[in-house]
């Protein structure tokens, strides 16, 4: 038995249902189904074919001449005025009845007496044709019993039918002709080929399909490289990100790091935190890490160009190709972002970001570089991206234009579900998101998602993708040594990070390259002089160590006998003596390895009143048995005369802090590095005409303040 309630003409997905509707009336009698259809208008929606092939028509009150005529070929219908009236038609008015249908609303009470009442009322009819009540024996009416709690008896009735039914257990439920709604909550089921040696290639389950065309609910798989570059939109709140890490934690139970590299730029509300600790994932990065996002795109942008240019040389067109003439395999990189509208269109950083998306958009997935992100609003993507993407799924959109825009006119209805989408499949299909995992709750799901990550971060130990390279945020002594690696040469002196690399910055020491140290305040120098006379120091022996230190920088600090130390009473003192000692030094030599530290420079110049010429001919002493290590202020050396043109030329590695307006070691400074202002712990470094910032470990900075 069908039954459609509720039918009506302007229902356009009743369009398909009308001809299946159509059909049942037309042939399902001879196979035993029959229909019962039910409609406020049949206008429109009982069409020639269901018509000729009902043969009961009933009609309750019908809204106009017109509706009864369409149905009973009379008008009687309309001008039926109780409810429940209703004329039942037969065939070719084999039957034409007047009837009153059964109303079983009513409270069921098995107790209930019913007696049969005849209508004693008395009406007077008066002067004008009105009915007057004049006697009306039930006017002291009886307080009846209150039936408010009792069930109709049309309950009553279901729940016999049901009581009987499930006391029978010979009884089996019918087929039901279609299948029921996709469940609220499905956590994914594990991806083909995970841990089983099968190979799925970049397929991964993602959600369940509804298709009521197939009669079919049905897994659908996220095959990273056939859908390509992936956008899904929903309005905050209803699953998004759950998407993306169900698509990532999926993704890498499938893939290892070696295959699969997954970037995660998350712009929403941590929803990707959870996924850092899988070996496929290279880094995570919010919108507050400037200089990490920087960083990424810069990698994502480099990964480009490098990729493009290998391709070039190999002759290859795709991934694929590339693999097959080199035989080597690159991998996959995913570039996940969560929230891509929480970026405003007035944040200054949003062109530079667009136009990396931009070129993954573009170029990307020839070369085995994806993207997918989500946004709350379509309008928050940019149509120029938009056109980009091959795959889009939908989640509930507030504004359901948006929707439309995206699905096009056969857009399904929505539904509030979290996690219940659609997604075009030759037309767009009802979706239902799997949950990343198991779970009753979002804590518990949270908490065994976490597991598994730590269960597939534990169960790798091959290579990684590279980390983005970030020097901590606090530089201390002790988390830089642990950067140093055990094995450094002791002839080199590591003394910072690099701020790009997050390297170890090292000078060689006896090989030939003098070392200049310029801090910009009296508070960097105190910071960073005794650090570098220390780190120098450390590497060579004692005996070998000369101090001039006219500025009392390393009071303290060479108090063995075996090094010859100058300060800066002593220089005031034997100013003369030091000054020919330090000459014969120049001339002559030492008959062993000296290194040589001087602070203040431009003071020891001005005390010992040295010439130019022998000032560059003492910068210039390094070999393999002298090391000679200056240290001054910028401000010091702008002031003196010819000194930063000596020390350009003569010094290999000139160490500065500040910012860029204050020194006079560097020309022709790019705008943008002239506007930047930098920590005390930043020093710029000039080697072979190349220019890097390093950060140097703050040592004890709160005891020198
Ligand atoms: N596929 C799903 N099935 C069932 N419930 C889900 C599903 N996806 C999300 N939910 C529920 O919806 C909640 C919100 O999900 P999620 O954080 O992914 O939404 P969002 O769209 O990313 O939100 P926002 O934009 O605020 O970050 C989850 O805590 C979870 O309870």
């Amino acid at each position: 038995m069908q039954g459609c309630d509720g039918v009506t003409c302007c229902d356009p997905e009743l369009l398909i249902c009308g001809v299946v509707v159509a059909g049942v009336a037309r042939i399902g009698r001879s196979l035993g189904v029959h229909l019962i259809l039910a409609t406020q208008k049949p206008a429109g929606v009982v069409n020639d074919q269901i018509e000729a092939n009902s043969t009961s028509k009933i009609a309750l009150k019908m809204a106009s001449e017109q509706d009864s005529n369409e149905l009973l070929k009379t008008a009687d219908a309309a001008h039926i005025t109780n409810p429940g009236r209703g004329y039942l038609k037969v065939g070719q008015n084999e039957v034409y009845e007047l009837f009153q249908s059964g109303y079983a609303g009513l409270p069921y009470d098995p107790d209930a007496v019913v007696t049969e009442r005849v209508d004693e009322r008395i009406y007077k009819i008066n002067e004008v044709g009105q009915y007057e009540l004049f006697y009306d024996p039930d006017e002291e009416v009886e307080q009846g019993k209150d039936t408010s709690d009792l069930p109709t008896q049309l309950e009553a009735v279901i729940d016999s039918i049901a009581s009987l039914f499930d006391g029978d257990a010979g009884l089996m439920l019918p087929d039901k002709p279609w299948l029921p709604g996709l469940a609220e909550a499905i956590p994914s089921p594990e991806p083909r080929g995970a841990g089983a040696g099968v190979d799925a290639g970049y397929a991964v389950p993602l959600g369940m399909l509804d298709i009521p065309s197939r009669q079919a609910q049905e897994n659908y798989d996220f095959d990273l490289v056939k859908a390509g570059h992936t956008v899904v939109f929903g309005s905050p709140g209803y699953g998004k990100s759950a998407i993306l890490q169900t698509m990532v934690m999926n993704l890498s139970k499938a893939r290892t790091p070696e295959q699969l590299h997954i970037y995660l730029l998350d712009f929403g509300n941590n929803g990707l935190l959870p996924l850092k600790g899988l070996p496929n994932v290279a880094d995570i990065v919010t919108p507050e890490e400037g200089e990490k996002l920087d960083k990424m795109l810069g990698v994502i942008s480099e990964t480009l160009a490098v990729r493009k240019q290998l391709f070039k040389e190999a002759g290859v067109a795709n991934l694929e190709q590339y693999g097959m003439k080199t035989k080597q395999a690159l991998p996959v990189v995913l570039n996940v972002l969560d929230g891509y509208d929480n970026l405003t269109p007035n944040d200054p950083r949003k062109d530079g970001i667009d136009n990396v998306l931009l070129q993954v958009l573009r170029e990307g997935a020839a070369v085995g570089v994806y993207l997918v992100l989500s946004s709350s609003r379509v309008g928050g993507v940019r149509m120029s991206m938009l056109s980009n993407i091959s795959t889009k799924i939908c989640l509930f959109l507030n504004d359901e234009g948006e929707l439309g825009q995206i699905m096009g006119r056969e857009r399904l209805e929505q539904s509030g579900t979290p996690g219940r989408g659609q997604i075009q499949i030759d037309v767009p299909t009802a979706i239902q998101f799997y949950l990343p995992a198991h779970g009753e709750n979002s804590g518990e799901i949270l908490a065994a998602m976490e597991a598994q990550v730590a269960e597939l971060d534990d169960a790798w130990v091959g290579e990684r993708p590279a980390r983005i390279p970030m020097v901590p945020q606090e530089l201390t002594t002790e988390i830089f040594a642990g950067f140093v690696p055990a094995a450094l040469p002791r002839e080199l002196v590591p003394y910072g990070l690099d701020r790009a690399s997050a390297e170890v910055a090292v000078f060689p020491v006896f090989s030939g390259r003098a070392l200049g140290v310029f801090a910009e305040s009296g508070k960097q120098a105190r910071l960073l002089f005794p650090f570098f006379a220390g780190q120098v120091a450390s590497t060579v022996d004692e005996s070998e160590l000369v101090v001039i230190d006219a500025h009392d920088a390393f009071v303290g600090m060479f108090t063995s006998s075996d090094s010859l130390f100058v300060g800066k009473a002593a220089l005031k003192e034997q100013g003369d003596a030091v000054k020919e000692a330090l000459l014969r030094f120049v001339e002559h030599g030492a008959p062993g390895r000296r290194c040589l530290l001087i602070s203040g420079l431009s003071d020891l110049i001005e005390r010992l009143t040295l010439l130019p010429d022998q000032v560059a001919e003492l910068l210039a002493l390094g070999n393999d048995r002298v090391q000679v290590v200056v240290f001054d202020h910028v401000a010091k050396v702008n002031s003196a005369y010819g000194l930063v043109a000596s020390l350009r030329e003569y010094v290999d590695t000139v160490l500065f802090g500040g910012d860029f307006g204050t020194q006079r070691f560097v020309e022709n400074v790019p705008f943008e590095l002239r506007k930047e202002s930098f920590g005390r712990d930043v020093l710029h470094s000039l080697r072979d005409g190349e220019l890097t910032h390093v950060v140097v470990p703050s040592v004890g900075e709160r005891e020198v303040e």
